[in-house]
C-alpha cells in the first residue's frame, strides 16, 4: 500500500457532478484528487445517458426519414437497409469526444486522476483499489458517485434480449416488437425513438397519468403524439409475471398483466427508476447512514450528516439530471471552501425531454399554482400558427405561459414541439429576471422564429385577463 498523500479535495465519481465539483475547486486554488473506478470518464451523462440516449433520439430521427415524411411526404427512410451498427456508431463517437473533452478538463485544471474504486476508511480516509492500492487523506470528500438502473424483481435479469438503460446501448439488432416497463423520462424517450425505427413499442406504466410533474396540457398532447407515433400504453398497470413464450403466434418475452391479459414482445427495456452507488463506499466508517434506494441525505448546502463530506449528483436523489448536477456540486464546492462566486441552486430548474416530440418545462404548472391557490391566467400559442412553425412543418407544437394575474409576472413556461429545450430558456431567464408580460411585448423578436411565440401567448393571457 502507497503512503497516505493529502489533499483539499477528494472526489468520488467523474459524472456530471464529480467533473464540475473539482474543477470548481481547482479553479478556487484547492489541491483535487478525482478518483474514478469505471473504464471511461464521464459516468452516466457521457457514457449510457444524457449524450447516448440523445445521440440515438438523433440517428433515429435521420435513419426513418421522420422529418422528410412529415414535411414533404417523401419516404427517405434508411430503417430497413439500416443496422445495429449505424444506429450506434453515432453515438460511439459523440460518447468518445465527450470522454476526451473531460480527461482535458481534468488536466487542464491541474486536478489528479486517480482510477480505482473508493471507500470510506474514516471520515476523512479514502481508500482506492485500483492496480495498486492507494490511501488519500481529505479536508473535503465530494461524493459524487452517481446512480444506476433498478430492476423490479419479476424480470429474469441476465436473460437475452432483456435490457436496461445502460445495456440498450450494447443491443446486438434493432427488435421488432418492444415492452417498455415504466414510463418515466427514460422511458418514454426510448419508446419514442424505437417506435420512429419502426419498432412496434408497448409502455407499461404503473401511475395513471404520464410524466404527471409536467403541465397536463403537455402531458396530454405528448401521450398523443407518442399513440400517433404507434405506441400503444398499458397504464395503470404492471407487469406481474414474465415468461419465454416460443410455442405461440408471437415468439418472445410473456408479460403477464397485473389487470388481465398478457402481451408479448422480442425485446424488454426496463425502465422503472434508479438507485444511489452507494453500496461499496462503506459509509458507515465514514459516520453516514444512507436512505431509501441506496441514497445521500444532504442539506441546502449539499453537505452530509458529516460536515467535511458533501454529495451531489444523482447520489442525492431528486431531481437526477446532469444539468442540476453540475450545479449542485459547484455550489457544494462554494460552500465548502467558503467562496461566494455561487452561493444558492438557482430556484427555478428546467426539464428537458427528448421524446419525438420534445417537450420542455420550468417553473409553475397550471395544475401546482392552482394548488398552491395562486390567481393566475395563461396563455397559449401554436407553432402550427407561426411562420417558422409553417416552414419547418411543426403542427402540433405549442408553447404555454403561465402568468400571476395581478402583475402579469411569468411563473410558468411549458412548451412542445421542435427545439423546445432550448425555447424554454427565454421564459427561464425571464422568471429568474422577474419579468413577464411586459418583456414579451415589447422584446422585438427575430422573424420567423419559433421565440415569437412568447409574444403571441402573452397577447392570448393578456386577452383571457380582460374577458
Ligand atoms: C438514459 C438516460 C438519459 C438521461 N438524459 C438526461 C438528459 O437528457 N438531461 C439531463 O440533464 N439528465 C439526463 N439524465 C440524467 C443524468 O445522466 C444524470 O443525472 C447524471 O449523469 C448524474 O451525474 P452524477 O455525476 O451524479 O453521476 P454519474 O453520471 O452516474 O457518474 C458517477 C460516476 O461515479 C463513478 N463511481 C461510482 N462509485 C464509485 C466509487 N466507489 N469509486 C470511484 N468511482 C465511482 C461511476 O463509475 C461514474 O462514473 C439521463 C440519464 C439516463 C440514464
Ligand atoms: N431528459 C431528461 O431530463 C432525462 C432523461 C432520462 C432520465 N432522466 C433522469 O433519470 C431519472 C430516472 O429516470 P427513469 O425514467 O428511470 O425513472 P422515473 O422514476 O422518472 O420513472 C420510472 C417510471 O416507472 C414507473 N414504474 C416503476 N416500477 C414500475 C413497474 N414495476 N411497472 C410499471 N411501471 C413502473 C414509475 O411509475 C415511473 O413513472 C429521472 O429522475 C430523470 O430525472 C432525465
Amino acid at each position: 500500500m502507497e503512503e497516505t498523500t493529502r489533499y483539499d479535495l477528494i472526489v468520488i465519481g467523474s459524472g456530471p457532478a464529480g467533473e464540475k465539483g473539482a474543477a470548481q475547486a481547482a479553479l478556487l486554488g484547492k489541491r483535487v484528487a478525482l478518483i474514478e473506478k469505471g473504464q471511461h470518464l464521464g459516468g452516466a451523462a457521457a457514457n449510457t445517458g444524457t449524450l447516448p440516449s440523445k445521440t440515438l433520439r438523433e440517428t433515429a430521427l435521420f435513419l426513418s426519414g421522420f422529418q422528410q415524411r412529415e414535411l414533404y411526404g417523401m419516404d427517405a427512410c434508411l430503417r430497413d437497409k439500416a443496422t445495429v451498427q449505424d444506429f450506434l456508431r453515432r453515438e460511439r463517437r459523440v460518447a468518445e469526444t465527450e470522454r476526451q473533452r473531460i480527461a482535458g478538463s481534468i488536466g487542464s485544471h491541474g486536478i489528479e486522476l486517480i482510477r480505482g474504486a473508493a471507500s470510506f476508511v474514516d471520515a476523512h480516509t479514502v481508500k482506492v483499489a485500483g492496480e495498486s492500492e492507494r490511501v488519500l487523506r481529505g479536508d473535503i470528500v465530494l461524493v459524487a458517485t452517481g446512480s444506476r438502473p433498478w430492476h423490479p424483481p419479476v424480470f429474469p435479469w441476465g436473460q437475452p434480449d432483456i435490457y436496461d438503460s445502460d445495456t440498450i446501448l450494447n443491443l446486438e439488432r434493432i427488435p421488432q416488437s418492444l415492452i417498455v416497463t415504466g414510463g418515466g423520462v427514460i422511458g418514454c424517450e426510448y419508446a419514442c425513438l424505437f417506435a420512429t425505427l419502426g419498432v412496434k413499442v408497448t409502455v407499461i406504466e404503473a401511475r395513471d397519468e404520464l410524466l404527471a410533474f409536467l403541465d397536463r396540457d403537455l402531458s396530454r398532447a405528448l401521450k398523443e403524439r407518442m399513440v400517433a407515433l404507434g405506441i400503444v400504453f398499458r397504464m395503470p398497470d404492471e407487469i406481474e409475471n414474465v415468461a419465454r413464450d416460443d410455442e405461440g403466434e408471437e415468439v418472445g418475452w410473456r408479460c403477464a398483466l397485473r389487470y388481465g391479459g398478457s402481451i408479448v414482445a422480442d425485446t424488454i427495456l426496463i425502465a422503472a427508476g434508479r438507485s444511489g452507488n452507494t453500496e461499496s463506499l462503506n459509509l458507515a466508517a465514514a459516520g453516514l447512514e444512507v436512505g431509501k434506494r441506496g441514497l445521500l441525505t444532504v442539506n441546502e448546502s449539499f453537505q452530509t450528516a458529516v460536515p467535511s463530506i458533501y454529495g451531489a449528483g444523482d447520489v442525492v436523489g431528486f431531481p437526477s439530471l446532469a444539468s442540476a448536477s453540475m450545479e449542485q456540486a459547484r455550489l457544494a464546492m462554494c460552500h465548502a471552501f467558503e467562496s461566494n462566486f455561487t452561493g444558492h441552486l438557482a430556484p427555478i430548474l428546467p426539464y428537458g425531454i427528448y421524446t419525438i416530440p420534445e417537450a420542455s418545462s420550468a417553473g409553475e404548472t397550471e395544475q401546482s399554482a392552482k394548488e398552491k391557490g395562486l390567481d393566475i391566467v395563461c396563455g397559449r400559442a401554436s407553432f402550427a400558427a407561426n411562420a417558422r412553425g409553417q416552414i419547418i412543418g411543426e403542427q402540433f407544437g405549442f408553447i404555454k405561459l403561465v402568468f400571476r394575474r395581478d402583475d402579469m409576472r411569468l411563473i410558468g413556461v411549458h412548451i412542445i414541439g421542435e427545439s423546445a429545450s432550448e425555447l424554454v430558456h427565454i421564459g427561464l431567464t425571464a422568471m429568474l429576471a422577474e419579468q413577464g408580460a411586459e418583456l414579451f411585448v415589447r422584446t422585438c423578436y427575430n422573424y420567423p422564429t419559433l421565440s415569437e411565440a412568447y409574444k403571441y401567448a402573452t397577447y392570448d393571457a393578456l386577452k383571457r385577463r380582460s374577458c
